[in-house]
């Protein structure tokens, strides 16, 4: 299965580059990073960090070398999301897309995509935070609005979006377990409201340092609150996800795909 890797320089992009470089079903056929950079033209491998030659270069234009790849991986930023994806599907290439931050026109382009090509959209590629989704469903349908839910979700300093992408997800689906949209039960941040909203989902997003992503949801009852919580070390987990994913939908055909269907979570 021969990959691109898109933003091999950034977090993510030099952990896929990695683990997809040690693992005997992938292989790499180039990187794609943003013109000017002073590691464009140099092998894959020195400009990932990985601490090995990878006999591939990094190149800044994606069209020039994507009829060599079967999938493409991209976890870099909403614009250029948006550019891989126009080309994926002028290529008919299979595309896992992590970056998050889109709004709902542009995640609605990721779903005609799929018409065309496979194509993976997952706000989040951890195994356990996908676990995690389906306690959140299991409490909100159990209890609906007999709880208060609150969402915070911490990341570094450098995250360009909030809330994140992940805690955008776990929104929809507990407000979906509860018969409602998340539009309608969102509030973000409660400063200066009391008493709480009846019914709704708070938001708190915090960035400082370099904590690379936790989230807990609250759910508070009378004298009691259970609390899941999700804890990652590093972007490891997010990146071996990734592999995963580009490895299932190389054997697809076209059509939509989320990481529940990589783990058999449905
Ligand atoms: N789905 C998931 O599990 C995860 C998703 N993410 C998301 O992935 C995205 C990237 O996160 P990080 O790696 O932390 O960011 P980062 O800022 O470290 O890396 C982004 C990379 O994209 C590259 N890039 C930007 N414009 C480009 C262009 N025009 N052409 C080619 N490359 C370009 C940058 O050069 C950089 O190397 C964010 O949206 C983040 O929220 C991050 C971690 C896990
Ligand atoms: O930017 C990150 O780091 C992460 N982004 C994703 C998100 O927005 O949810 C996934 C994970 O939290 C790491």
């Amino acid at each position: 299965m021969k990959v691109i890797v898109v933003g091999p320089r950034g977090k993510m992009g030099k952990l896929i580059t990695q683990i997809a470089s040690e693992r005997d079903d992938m292989e790499l056929v180039a990187g794609v990073a943003p013109a000017g950079r002073d590691y464009i033209g140099q092998d894959l491998g020195q400009a990932a960090m990985v601490g090995r030659m990878l006999g591939v270069s990094v190149v800044d234009d994606l069209e020039s070398v994507i009829d060599d790849c079967d999938v493409i991986i991209d976890f870099s930023t909403k614009e250029m999301g948006m550019k891989v994806l126009e080309l994926a599907v002028a290529h008919e290439k299979a595309l896992v897309c992590g970056t998050t931050g889109f709004s709902a026109e542009e995640m609605q382009r990721f779903k005609d995509a799929a018409q065309k090509i496979p194509m993976l959209y997952a706000a989040n590629t951890s195994k356990l935070v996908n676990v995690m989704n389906r306690l959140l469903e299991m409490v909100a349908s159990t209890l609906k609005d007999e709880i208060d839910i609150e969402i915070l979700e911490m990341h570094d300093q450098w995250k360009k979006d909030a809330p994140s992408g992940t805690s955008k997800e776990m929104g929809e689906i507990m407000a979906h377990a509860m018969g409602k949209e998340l539009s309608e039960v969102a509030v973000y941040g409660r400063e200066g409201v009391s008493p709480r909203e009846p019914g709704t989902i708070g938001y708190h997003s915090l960035r400082a340092g370099n904590i690379p992503s936790s989230h807990t949801v609250f759910f508070g009852g009378m004298g009691e609150r259970l609390e899941i919580t999700h804890h990652s070390y590093n972007w490891e987990c997010f990146a071996r996800g990734a592999c995963d994913c580009a490895v299932y939908l190389a054997d697809q055909e076209p059509g939509f795909y989320t990481i529940q269907d990589v783990l058999h979570l449905e």
